[in-house]
Parts: C-alpha cells; sequence; structure tokens
C-alpha cells in the first residue's frame, strides 16, 4: 500500500462534480496522481478520506472502527436502496436484519434460484431462434425479474413484467449522479414500493399464503431485535432488497458474453468446464468489469491508521473498483485473466465487487452467491446450450458512466439451440450446485 505522509489532498475545493463526471476514473486517477493509496478531498461538501487496497478494505470493514449512520447519500436511499434498509443499520438491528436476509439465501434457495432462471433463459433463447437479433442485456433484465419475482414468492402477472422489470431497472440505473436518471429512478421506487406494500398487506391478512421459505413470506412475517414486525414501508423496502438486486448482475451477465466474445477461447473453456473455470471465468469477470465504484461509511470512534488520525464521524470512502484491479494484490491487474482463480488463496479483502468482509457480521453482499450461481449457469447454457453471431455493433462501454454496460447491449443474432440443449439444461438444472 502507497501512503505519502502528510496524508495529500486532492486538488479543488469539492471533488462531488468530478467524481460524477469521472465515474469509475476518479479514484484511481486520483490516487496515480498523488502516488497515494490515501487521499483527503471533500464530497457532497463534507471532509472525506478516500482509500484503496486490501489492506484499505480491511480496515474499511472493521465494525469496530466504522459504522454506517448518516454515511449513505440521500439520493441513493430515495432511488436504489430504499429508506431504512438495512445497507445503512449498524449494530443489533444489522445482525437480526442481515440473519433475516441470509436465512432466505440458503444453498437450497440458491439452487431454486438457478433452476428457475435456467428455466426462463431456455424458453426466451427458444424465442430468440425466430428473431432478427436481441440485445442480451435487456433480456436478461426480463429474465432475472421474472425469476426473481418467482422465488421471492412475488405474484407477477404476465401484463406487468415490462412495467416491473422497467422499475427495478431504472432504480439501479440511478445511482451514478445523473440527475434525470435519479429522477426516474426515485419515480420507479414510489411505484415498485407501492406495489410491494399491497403484497405484504395481502400475506398479513391471509388473503395470499406464499410458501414459508419465500422471502414474501420470511419479511411478512419476520420480527426485529425489538420483537416487533416491520411497518409496511420498511418491509417493502426490505422485499425489494430480497430480488431487486438481482438485476445487476444482468451487467456482469453481459460483460461475460462480451468477455467470451472478446476472448473466444474462454467459450470452450467454460463448455468442458474444467477444474470448476464457468466459476474462475464468474470471478474474473466480477473482478474485472466495473459495477460498484465505491462505498462509504462513517468513522466510529478516533483512531489512528498509518500514522493519520481519523476523526469520529469522518466520512471515509472505499475504492471498490481500484481494489479489485490493485497492483499489490493482483498480478497483471489490468488483463482479463480467469486462471487466476485457480489457485487463489482467497481473500475477503482483496477481491470486494460486492463488498468485503464476512457476509454473517459486516456489511458484506447478502446475495452475493446467489450472483455467482447465476452467472456460473448462465455462462454454461451461452457457452453449450447455444451458438449465435455477434454482428458488428459498438461493444464499447464507459468509465464514466456509473453503472456502465456495453453501448449496444450486446446484440447477438442467428440463435440457434443445440441439439441435445434439453438434455443439457436438464443435467445443469439437477441440484449439482451446492456451494461449493
Ligand atoms: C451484480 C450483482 C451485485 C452486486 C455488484 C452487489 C453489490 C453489493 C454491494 C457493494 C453491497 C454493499 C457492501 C457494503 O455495504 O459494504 C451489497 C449489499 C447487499 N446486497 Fe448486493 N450486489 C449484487 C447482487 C445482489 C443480489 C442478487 C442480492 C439479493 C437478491 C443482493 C442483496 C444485497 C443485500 C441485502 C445487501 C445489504 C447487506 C448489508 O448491508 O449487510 N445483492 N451488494
Amino acid at each position: 500500500m502507497k501512503v505519502k505522509t502528510p496524508i495529500p489532498r486532492a486538488k479543488g475545493i469539492d471533488n462531488s462534480l468530478s467524481l460524477i463526471k469521472e465515474g469509475f476514473h476518479f479514484l484511481p486517477n486520483q490516487r496515480k496522481e498523488m502516488q497515494s493509496d490515501i487521499f483527503k478531498t471533500r464530497i457532497l461538501g463534507q471532509k472525506a478520506i478516500c482509500i484503496a487496497g486490501e489492506e484499505a478494505a480491511e480496515v474499511f470493514y472493521n465494525n469496530d472502527l466504522f459504522k454506517r449512520k448518516g454515511a449513505m447519500p440521500k439520493p441513493l436511499k430515495l432511488s436504489l436502496f430504499g429508506e431504512g434498509s438495512l445497507h445503512g443499520l449498524d449494530g443489533e438491528p444489522h445482525k437480526n436484519r442481515k440473519r433475516m436476509f441470509l436465512s432466505m439465501f440458503t444453498p437450497e434457495r440458491v439452487e431454486d434460484l438457478v433452476d428457475l432462471a435456467l428455466k426462463h433463459l431456455d424458453a426466451k433463447a427458444g424465442e430468440w431462434q425466430s428473431q432478427d437479433g436481441v440485445a442480451v442485456l435487456d433480456q436478461m433484465q426480463e429474465i432475472l425479474t421474472r425469476a426473481g419475482c418467482e422465488w421471492a414468492g412475488v405474484p407477477l402477472a404476465e401484463g406487468e413484467v415490462q412495467q416491473r422489470t422497467d422499475e427495478v431497472v431504472a432504480m439501479v440505473d440511478s445511482f451514478g449522479g445523473s440527475l434525470s436518471r435519479f429522477r426516474d429512478g426515485k419515480k420507479a421506487r414510489d411505484s415498485h414500493e407501492e406495489w410491494l406494500q399491497k403484497i405484504i398487506k395481502s400475506v398479513r391478512k391471509g388473503k395470499y399464503n406464499p410458501p414459508e421459505n419465500t422471502a414474501v413470506y420470511t419479511i411478512a412475517h419476520h420480527r426485529d431485535e425489538k420483537g416487533k414486525p416491520f411497518d409496511l414501508h420498511t418491509a417493502a423496502v426490505e422485499l425489494s432488497n430480497a430480488f431487486r438486486p438481482l438485476i445487476a448482475t444482468a451487467n456482469f451477465l453481459v460483460f461475460g458474453a462480451l468477455a467470451m466474445h472478446e476472448h473466444p477461447e474462454t467459450r470452450q473453456k467454460i463448455a468442458a468446464d474444467e477444474d470448476r473455470y464457468s466459476h474462475m471465468f464468474s470471478q474474473e469477470v466480477r473482478r474485472y468489469y466495473p459495477f460498484v465504484p465505491a462505498m462509504a461509511a462513517k468513522v466510529k470512534k478516533d483512531f489512528t491508521w498509518h500514522d493519520y488520525t481519523f476523526k469520529k464521524d469522518t466520512l471515509v470512502i472505499l475504492d471498490i473498483f481500484g481494489t479489485n484491479r490493485h497492483p499489490d494484490s493482483w498480478e497483471q491487474a489490468e488483463t482479463f485473466l480467469p486462471e487466476r482463480f485457480k489457485d487463489w488463496q482467497g481473500s475477503p479483502f482483496a477481491f470486494i465487487p460486492q463488498g468485503g468482509g464476512d457476509h454473517h457480521i459486516g456489511h458484506r453482499c447478502a446475495g452475493e452467491w446467489l450472483t455467482v450461481y447465476v452467472m456460473r449457469a448462465f455462462f454454461k447454457y451461452f457457452a453449450q446450450n447455444i451458438s449465435y453471431d455477434v454482428p458488428e455493433q459498438d461493444l464499447s462501454y464507459s468509465l464514466e458512466r456509473m453503472p456502465t454496460f456495453p453501448k449496444s447491449g450486446f446484440v447477438i443474432t442467428n440463435v440457434k439451440k443445440a441439439a441435445d440443449s434439453d438434455e443439457l439444461l436438464h443435467s445443469m438444472q439437477k441440484r449439482h450446485t451446492a456451494i461449493q
């Protein structure tokens, strides 16, 4: 970790606009310019310390030193996460909420989701065969909305699939600082929460009886650390958080399709899946391609780290994208290389596309395994079950836009299912994905 003393300060009075304008480049560029993995700046009018790398992630995810209260910018609550969600909780309330989430994401339920997602993917692939061309991004978003709702026990009528898909897409697309995308995300969230509140209400009244292992059942009947049920608004927010983030997986799926296209040798390797290559490939997609730029927390109590005193309530920003490509942890960090995960020893702090630390006691993403297993299964399906052409199109993606994806949405044409597609699908859906 490179640390300059005294801690350098970024140029400019407040860097909020530079962050929005430069996107994924902002933190890595500042670090490069200042030759330091820790620097000071101002964001949204507040003093902030920006840090990057494995060691930085380890300190950031220390619950004794950092808290989430007051760290999340208001617009993120209003559009992406929902007000009162577990992302902003600390201590016992967070532990109680996190236990509830992890109880809904058991290995069996992960397998249920993978099976459902494959079922919807296979149905869509059947339709693609008679279409001129399809944008994989849009298709993945619809498939994951259908599968996510079915899995969570949220009834979704055929006639509202498009509306509900558009809403979750708008919420996830709202975090990058664009005012118009924020407004769309906020509007989408209002409608989305109203819909989910009605569903929770009918479960509580006994008018709708979903299976006990579904998210909708769990959340409708959950009791918090004081033994109280959620108010209707919080129940809707957390029900959303139990399936809405799946939509983000669509971006990784499209980046994976792009990687298969740009590194054609990976396609055969995924199909053969020796040494769990599909897993290595999925991990490298999550490491290499951008999704989450950074996370924010506040200092819980004064402490000193690298001779710098972090004062209580100071905003600290962890560079997520930069940590996944940090040269101290990754050789040839800027190269797409799935094999790097073959003998990877694992580190909860060097590889943090979905947050770092421990899933149970910290804020690390509750849906990380759902994400990885859906990715593995879909990449295998793409490599084994279908063939397609990738026509001329704009496959570039902007690192200034947050979130980002290939500009064309990754269009494929001439889709054909393999003769033994049904058999392959059946073998994939067999219960063999158990967490390993
Ligand atoms: C591309 C896929 C995904 C990405 C990039 C992602 C990323 C993240 C990140 C960065 C965090 C916050 C870590 C922190 O606060 O330090 C998080 C938290 C969370 N994620 Fe995900 N996520 C993804 C998919 C999912 C899925 C599929 C689900 C569930 C269906 C999910 C549910 C959650 C929940 C409930 C939290 C809050 C955890 C807590 O505060 O304790 N995520 N995710």
